[in-house]
């Protein structure tokens, strides 16, 4: 199945969490990272005095179910030191499903597609670098669309 994931995170060694991710995400047994876009330094969105982040967004092929995906993340996000304090506060990382396989997944756990992605231009930017004909839930093309907030493409780094 393949599944888009957002990472990003504003403490400690930006870039060093976000390669991090990706490396153990591609160790796991039964993912494979298929594409990883570029890194965008973006402007905080949702709780704005908080210094600026690093995003990446990655498509992996994966044949976990949605559920033991989140708990890889989950597990990822807690061995890089992500505390949970404040609401969209300050993070090592974080890494958010976007989607699986086209499918809609509602419990108090897991909700995709992410119910927040589109308001984002964070998780846009990278998305239609690496996928320009994804449909957002909206039902519009990624391509199409501009959600909130300023992102710097991050060159030769
Ligand atoms: N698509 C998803 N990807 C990752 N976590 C999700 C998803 N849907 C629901 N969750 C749940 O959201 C919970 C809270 O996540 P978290 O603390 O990372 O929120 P946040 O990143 O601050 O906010 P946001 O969800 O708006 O990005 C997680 O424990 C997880 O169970
Ligand atoms: N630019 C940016 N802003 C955010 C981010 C993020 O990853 N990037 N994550 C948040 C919590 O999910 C809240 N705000």
């Amino acid at each position: 199945m393949k599944a888009y994931l957002s990472i990003g995170g504003n403490l400690g060694d930006h870039k060093k969490n976000l390669l991090e991710v990706s490396r153990r995400l591609s160790e796991h047994p039964q993912i494979k990272l298929k594409k990883q876009s570029s890194i965008y330094e973006t402007e905080p969105w949702g709780k704005l005095d908080q210094p600026n982040f690093w995003n990446q967004v990655l498509e992996i092929e994966t044949d976990l179910a949605p559920l033991e995906l989140l708990g890889i993340c989950q597990q990822i996000e807690n061995d890089l030191g992500r505390k949970r304090i404040i609401h969209w506060g300050p993070r090592t990382v974080d890494i958010d499903i976007l989607s699986y396989d086209n499918r809609v997944w509602n419990d108090e756990r897991l909700t995709i597609p992410h119910p927040r992605m589109e308001e984002r231009e964070f998780v846009l930017a990278p998305l239609r670098e690496i996928a320009p004909q994804f449909i957002l839930p909206s039902g519009h093309q990624v391509q199409d669309v501009k959600g909130h907030g300023e992102v710097y493409l991050l060159k030769n780094i």
